[in-house]
């Protein structure tokens, strides 16, 4: 099953407890437009280079499409249009006012110099720019991106329409992003850990924590966490992973990454691989890197009594059933991860009025939103006695039609 097969499993599922008619099913799940583009350039070293990229804009009826670009080598039009299509439900589930969309570019970024990186980024741009804009679709980071990325496309953007900042978000600070955002995906995932955990009477003092990726979502995730008292026994990143059963010191972590570009040779006290991982004695695993890394061959080895979904599609329908049926707790992607789109969120309303806000500011807004998204979540799942990733999908889906059903077509 591939990501969009996964994505539409789970939308179906959703559809047929709500007894949604064929006739929105079909408009529901179809993508309002699908852009493929070449992206040519010249390499440093004078060669031609073609890459492909996507942008799918899945559903504006809730507002502007909003959705991270992730540069990868295994992106294809599949996996942008399930991950535009979370975007839809996402935004839906924190209530906040935009549709859904994804992007991409087929390409391992390390593999090219920041020149190259910035010359591609800035072709794409050329490519879409008449396509996005602050009132039609507005990107932000994800796999393989980050604010450096988004500072070209500004950049870009604007020498087609003048100043604009809120046409994409996740800047750097010093180029109207927010004070917040870079962290915002890995601490929702901690607050929403923390939600999570106090329903069964239990907090972060006592938990045990393990988390593959150690980008931008799963080391300010594995730092909240830390902070807060957690115990965050394994993380990892493409080199593999580090195990030490005191605790990895986060910082150290950090410090290690920030030097050498990576996790290899941080020394723990074991040396994992990113299966043993998902598959250690904790209380809490956090995939926060690819999509589909729990699937059917590996679901019955978790042992772990909470799954935090920091990634987009960590876990596929069969793994779900499974893990489900062994009584796993699952915090659905399209609100453990929905922190960063809320900061997103807050960037362009702050774009919009010309008004900064401080980072206490946004880090109360941020739990607000994610609390209350959280609490009906689970009110819906308590009263329909439904798993949460359907009460998810049925705040979202809802939430998506019923717009759709009062602007009329
Ligand atoms: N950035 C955001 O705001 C949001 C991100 N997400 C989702 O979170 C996930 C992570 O995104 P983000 O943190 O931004 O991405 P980053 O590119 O910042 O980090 C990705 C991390 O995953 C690691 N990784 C890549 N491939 C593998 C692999 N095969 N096995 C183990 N680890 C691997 C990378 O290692 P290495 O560095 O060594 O390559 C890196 O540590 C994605 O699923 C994304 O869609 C969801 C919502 C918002
Ligand atoms: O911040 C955003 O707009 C989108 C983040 C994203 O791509 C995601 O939530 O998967």
């Amino acid at each position: 099953m591939n990501a969009y097969e996964s994505a539409s499993h789970y939308f179906e599922n959703a559809a047929s407890v709500m007894d949604l008619s064929p006739n929105m099913k079909k408009l529901l799940s179809t993508p309002e437009r699908e852009v493929k583009v070449q992206v040519a350039m010249k390499m440093d070293n004078g060669e031609i280079a073609t890459f492909v990229g996507y942008r799918i804009q899945h559903n504006s009826a809730r507002g502007p499409m909003k959705g991270g670009l992730r540069f990868h080598h295994e992106v294809d039009s599949d996996e942008v249009l399930a991950l535009a299509s979370l975007m839809t439900w996402k935004t839906a589930v924190v209530d906040i006012p935009y549709g859904g969309a994804k992007g991409g570019i087929t390409v391992s970024p390390k593999t090219l110099s920041s020149n190259e990186l910035e010359l591609m980024t800035r072709r794409f741009v050329d490519e879409l720019q008449d396509v996005i804009g602050p009132d039609k679709d507005i990107p932000a980071p994800d796999m393989g991106t980050n604010s450096q990325v988004m500072a070209w496309i500004v950049n870009q953007y604007e020498r087609y329409h003048g100043f604009n900042p809120a046409c994409v978000t996740g800047k750097p600070i010093e180029l109207h992003g927010a004070d917040g955002r870079e962290e915002a995906t890995g601490r929702g995932v901690g607050l929403l850990t923390e939600a999570l955990l106090a329903k069964d009477k239990r907090n972060l003092q006592d938990t045990t924590v393990a988390i593959q990726g150690f980008g931008n979502v799963g080391s300010f995730a594995a730092s909240y966490i830390a902070e807060k008292g957690g115990k965050v026994v394994a993380i990892s990143d493409i080199s593999g992973g580090r195990f030490n059963s005191k605790g990895i010191n986060i910082s150290a972590a950090l410090e290690h990454v920030r030097q050498n570009g990576s996790l290899k040779g941080f020394e723990s006290e074991k040396d994992i691989s990113n299966d043993e991982l998902l598959a250690l004695d904790v209380d809490v695993l956090i995939p926060a890197a690819l999509g589909g890394v729990l699937k059917k061959e590996n679901a019955g080895d978790v042992r772990a009594k909470y799954l935090i979904e920091a990634a987009n599609g960590p876990v596929t329908p069969d793994a779900d059933q499974i893990l489900t049926d062994r009584g796993v707790v699952i915090l659905p992607d399209i609100l453990a991860n929905a922190g960063g789109v809320t900061v997103s969120y807050f960037e362009w309303v702050q774009n919009q009025q010309y008004f900064r806000w401080d980072l206490e500011r946004t880090r109360t807004e941020l739990k607000k939103k994610l609390t209350r998204s959280f609490e009906k979540m689970w009110d819906i799942a308590t009263e329909k006695h439904i798993p949460l990733r359907s009460a998810a999908y049925l705040m979202g889906i809802g939430r998506v039609g019923r717009a759709t059903v009062l602007a009329g077509i």
